[in-house]
């Protein structure tokens, strides 16, 4: 079975190795011709592996594990020799707030023990301390006499939301990693056998009779025949001379694919859709407010070139974003406009998050961001000063979607591809209204602008086609500023796993 925990943590350990690769090519140019040169260089090059791959994995609390069995000082937790903690008790243990492993790589677990202690116990390598009594002194059932009944029915799955927030306790909801346990047997939308976006989707769509291709030319003729001449007759008229696709699908760009869809929805169905009392707009700034607005600044070092993300707080020309939950998810259009989506990428709606639905007014725009959300970018490199060199790691984040706040993010380390829904492998845009001037979707690593259409759609995979656990860069876009009117939109964001039975119990994030 794929292990995509393992698989996340491999992509560190291997961005480390690269460093490895580039000084070892760095050094060998520079000393080949002195005659210490290879000494110099095999001296420094494996200071240099030792310290990008062990020392900083300790210090970034981030890579635990290479490989099964292959650690790189792995804390060892019966370091304590007065304590024995039972298999039990390691189980039960947990942590009481989000921030606890924060705090103890912080040093809290000494510093502040009467708290950390018993309820960061799982932190600080103290289960054996953490009773049931403290371990449930911040979550009970609201409805106390009901709940046990209720969950003994199983309401805790059929009725997750309302349980999640009603009976905590019944339902074994208190903490997130209970409630939020991945299931080994979790169905994938798209085949991870092998890993094959494009194939599995892209080109199936292109490949998909129902989409409508026909056989234009030879089917006019076949129009003007006899009525009576029988449909086999008919069909050997068909000839493969020109593919007109339902939606008007046609690739924008073949590498990777965007599709675009001319003619998705009607004008009926998108003005009955946007007409709705449902949406009510919130300026775009809540999830990752610090970090949603990144801009791109390069940094020059003598001999290495690194991108860094920046943080640009100008939040005062974001879009203003309205989801589509509740009544709106229910709702005929709505329903309408996800089946559509789902006859297309035949993966079900579950894996969907519930639509977004954008507005722009005059000069608001989308800095360029990714929607592939892994909550933590690690920028990792060494810089080169003469011969000595500084290592060094940032942190930094994604844009919208599951996370907000980065701490949590680099503690407990999750990103999305580490929860139950997976990562969005896949965004479906459709414009809702013509805009006077401005407001396209820009993709800059492609060069690439898309011009909104009434009805119009734009599906590009978020993640490269034979690993759905990274993102695929070349699809970082923007939203270009609105210069004259309205613009409108919405998003679809397609998960690898699904995601609307995660999103209730609270483990999106
Ligand atoms: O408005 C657009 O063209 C794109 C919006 C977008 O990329 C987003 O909401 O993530
Ligand atoms: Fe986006």
């Amino acid at each position: 079975m794929f292990n995509k925990n393992h698989n996340s943590k491999e992509e560190i350990f291997k961005s480390k190795k690269d460093n490895c690769s580039i000084s070892f090519l760095f050094f060998l140019k520079v000393f080949k011709k002195m005659t210490f040169g290879r000494f110099f260089y095999i001296i420094i090059t494996l200071l240099f592996c030792v310290w990008s791959v062990c020392v900083t994995s300790n210090s970034e609390n981030v890579v635990e594990t290479k490989k099964d069995g292959e650690t790189c000082d792995v804390k060892d937790d019966s370091t304590n020799p007065t304590v024995t903690t039972t298999t039990e008790q390691k189980d039960k243990c947990r942590n009481l707030h989000k921030d606890c492993a924060f705090w103890a790589s912080e040093g809290e677990c000494d510093n502040n023990p009467d708290y950390m202690k018993y309820r960061c116990a799982k932190a600080c390598n103290t289960c054996e301390l953490q009773t049931d009594e403290i371990r449930f002194e911040s979550c009970d059932d609201d409805l106390v006499d009901d709940c046990p009944l209720l969950a003994s029915k199983g309401d805790c799955d059929k009725n997750t939301h309302w349980m999640r927030l009603n009976c905590q306790k019944s339902c074994n909801f208190c903490f997130y990693e209970d409630r939020c346990r991945i299931h080994l047997k979790r169905t994938p939308g798209v085949s991870l056998e092998p890993m094959n976006l494009y194939g599995h989707v892209f080109d199936s769509i292109m490949s998909n009779e129902t989409l409508g291709f026909f056989f234009k030319k030879n089917a006019d003729k076949a129009k003007k025949k006899k009525k009576g001449s029988g449909s086999r007759r008919k069909k050997k008229n068909y000839k493969r001379i020109e593919c007109v696709y339902k939606y008007g699908i046609e690739y924008i760009t073949r590498n990777p694919p965007i599709l675009s869809f001319d003619r998705f929805l009607s004008e009926e169905l998108v003005d009955n859709f946007l007409n709705k009392p449902f949406h009510h707009f919130e300026r775009s700034a809540d999830a990752g407010e610090l970090l949603d607005n990144f801009t791109y600044a390069q940094i020059y070092s003598i001999y290495i070139t690194y991108t860094l993300y920046v943080i640009n707080n100008d939040n005062n020309n974001k879009s203003s974003q309205s989801w589509c939950e509740k009544d709106c998810d229910k709702d005929d259009a709505t329903d309408k406009i996800l089946s559509q989506m789902e006859e297309i990428v035949r993966i079900p709606r579950e894996n969907f998050e519930q639509l977004q639905v954008l507005q722009y007014e005059v000069g608001q725009y989308y800095n360029t961001h990714h929607d592939f959300i892994d909550g933590l970018y690690v920028v990792h490199g060494s810089l080169l000063f003469f011969v000595l060199f500084v290592d060094f790691t940032l942190f930094s984040s994604n844009d919208d979607g599951c996370q907000s706040n980065m701490m949590k993010q680099i503690n407990t380390n999750e990103v999305q591809w580490d929860m139950i829904c997976g990562p969005r492998i896949l965004t479906f845009f459709i414009y809702l209204n013509d805009v006077e001037e401005g407001g396209e979707t820009a993709f800059p690593h492609l060069s690439l602008s898309v011009k909104p259409k009434k009805g119009k759609a734009i599906l590009w995979p978020n993640v490269p086609s034979h690993d759905y656990f990274v993102r695929d860069d070349d699809t970082h876009h923007a939203a270009q500023p609105v210069l004259k009117g309205v613009k409108y939109g919405t998003n679809a964001w397609i998960h690898l796993y699904e995601f609307r039975d995660a999103w209730e119990r609270g483990c999106t994030g």
